[in-house]
């Protein structure tokens, strides 16, 4: 008989996009993407980051204080990065799954990359103008829905030492 445990299509796409977000140097939110295409394969994974040769130690992780002094206007947020690392520039039926709600800019990319569903987990930031934008984006693009993940995972445990061989 075959095991019953296993994880869906689902929860296997968005542990990958919340183990992606463990690489992120943000203190205060990490965040992943993983876009997988129709045949349930891996085209793309990012998380938040400052761009490339842009060093985690000169610019500032601060989230207040003057605009230029905080991490806001050179952070690549996670959805972008996937899209940019993608295999390919034609995302048409993929699916891209985040830990959050994409903001209006990452929206932007996604749907112009032809992405036709976003699976999210979080939607802490549901009463910011940005998420706000982002869903009026949404509702009028006839090509992309999007949902909230459904599972019954409260957490995934991954041994780099198998159980009993310590
Ligand atoms: O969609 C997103 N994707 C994404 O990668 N981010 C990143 C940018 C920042 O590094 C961090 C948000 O920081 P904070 O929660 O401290 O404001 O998450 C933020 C959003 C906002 O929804
Ligand atoms: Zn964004």
């Amino acid at each position: 008989m075959k095991r019953q445990n296993y994880l869906s299509w689902d929860e296997y796409f968005m542990a990958v996009a919340l183990l992606s977000a463990q690489r992120s140097k943000d203190p205060n939110t990490q965040v992943g993407a993983c876009v997988a295409n129709d045949q349930n394969k891996i085209v793309g994974v990012g998380y938040n980051g400052f761009p490339w040769g842009c060093s985690d130690d000169e610019l500032p992780w601060d989230r207040e204080g003057a605009y230029l002094d905080t991490k806001y206007p050179y952070v690549c947020h996670a959805e972008l990065n996937a899209v940019l690392n993608a295999i390919t520039t034609d995302l048409r039926r993929c699916r891209i799954y985040v830990g959050l709600f994409p903001c209006n800019e990452c929206t932007k990319v996604i749907i112009q990359s032809g992405i036709s569903e976003i699976i999210y987990l979080s939607d802490k930031y549901r009463e910011t103008d940005q998420v706000k934008a982002a869903r009026i984006m949404l509702d009028k693009s006839p090509n992309i829905t999007y949902r909230q993940m459904q599972t019954s995972l409260e957490f995934l445990t991954v041994h780099f030492v198998p159980p009993g061989e310590k």
